[in-house]
């Protein structure tokens, strides 16, 4: 029998890389055999991740578009033009049954050039806002997966299928609390608050983290904070001489299923791939939407849960003065943490990894 090749696309930030990684792996389990090839963006985290996580992937020399009108204009043309020759050869030379974009800077020229070569494409928004990309490729795709309801807005209608959003696998499985408490140095007799600042860290967390250093210290809470990569040195830097010994700074998480394990409280951005990962787990959240992205779509991700009583909003503005005052309080409501527990445990969707295969496997019928 003819081997089934399927071929992923995009990436940029761990929420694009890591449901595209949850597909290979659920299609690898249910498709013996199934051959998959991973395109990503030159010097994106995808280019080290993918073959990390045991996958092959090939690099799109593609940029962001600019912005404003400028000479960075041209360059972005020019790759662009040279990232399309590059995914046309690659589905000539592969030839995939199927392509799916996960969203991010290669999905747009990958899809694009698929669609072209008459081979079925998919797409997998993760968002409850779609990018331009995603929305012009929507036209031409068979289905779009998507996590939130009203994505009418973006797509056809009869496109839509609604999954949500794919966790790794890895996260349900269990962990003991008493190893993760060691690998992190913290002890078992005190509560956790747990930072993330999504895949790349966040600048509004790490200096709240910083001007509040003297409420942290006082709080007898323990806090794990994961600045992000580009951050580390330059907080370790801040920390010198005055960082709180209930406070443990790491670079990036690569294990969250123990940070998750220890965690009482999570203070993050509302990256959609967090949000899902909060929701499947039932962890009680602070969050912080990021302003920086497009159409503010992390306040909507974010309002998702605060609308069901399922996390608590603190806007980036307000994080300084108010985030970790009202996090230390509600670290320690139980009953408090328990409601939103619940709540948050009643918006996952276990299943979207597997109804995201479905609808693959049911495209190539
Ligand atoms: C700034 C930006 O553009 N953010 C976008 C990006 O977020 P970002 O890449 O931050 O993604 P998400 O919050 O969706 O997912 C982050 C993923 O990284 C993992 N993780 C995080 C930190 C760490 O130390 N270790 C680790 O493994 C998390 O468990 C999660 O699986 O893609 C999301 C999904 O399209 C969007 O909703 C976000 O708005």
């Amino acid at each position: 029998m003819k081997k089934l090749k399927v071929i992923i696309s995009g990436g940029g930030t761990g929420g694009h890389i890591f449901p595209a990684l949850s597909i290979a792996n659920e299609l690898k389990a249910r498709v013996p055999g199934v051959e998959i090839l991973f395109v990503g963006a030159l010097g994106k985290m995808e280019m080290e991740r993918v073959p990390a996580a045991g996958y092959p992937i090939v690099g799109l020399p593609v940029m962001g578009l600019p912005r404003k009108a400028s000479l960075k204009m041209f360059r972005f043309l020019w790759m662009l033009y040279q990232s399309m020759r590059k995914a046309r050869k690659v589905i000539d030379d592969f030839q995939p049954d199927v392509a799916i974009g996960v969203g991010g800077f290669a999905s747009g020229p990958v899809l694009k050039a698929a669609v072209r070569k008459g081979v079925p494409a998919i797409l997998q928004e993760q968002n409850s806002y779609a990018g331009v990309t995603n929305k012009l490729l929507s036209t031409k795709v068979r289905k779009i997966c998507v996590a939130y309801p009203n994505m009418e807005r973006y797509f056809p209608a009869q496109k839509i299928v609604l999954t949500g959003n794919p966790v790794r696998q890895n996260l349900l499985l269990p962990v003991d609390k008493a190893e993760a408490l060691k690998e992190f140095g913290l002890t078992p007799d005190k509560l956790v608050v747990l930072i993330v600042g999504g895949s790349l860290g966040a600048r509004t967390l790490n200096e709240a983290v910083i001007v509040n250093l003297e409420l942290i210290a006082q709080s007898g809470v323990q806090v794990l904070w994961q600045t992000g990569k580009i951050y580390y040195n330059e907080m370790l830097e801040r920390l010198k001489g005055i960082q709180p010994e209930n406070l443990k700074p790491v670079e990036f998480l690569s294990n969250m299923d123990f940070a998750y394990k220890v965690a009482d409280l999570v203070i993050s951005r509302a990256g959609a791939g967090t949000i899902s990962e909060l929701c499947l787990l039932g962890k009680p959240s602070v969050l912080v939407p990021s302003p920086n992205v497009a159409e503010d779509h992390q306040t909507k991700n974010a309002l998702a849960l605060v609308e069901n009583d399922a996390a608590v909003l603190v806007k980036d503005v307000d994080a300084k003065r108010e985030l970790f005052r009202e996090a230390f309080e509600l670290v320690k409501d139980t009953k408090r943490l328990a409601t939103l527990s619940a709540n948050s445990l009643k918006l996952a969707r276990p299943n979207a990894t597997s109804d995201i295969v479905n609808v693959i496997l049911n495209e190539l019928k």
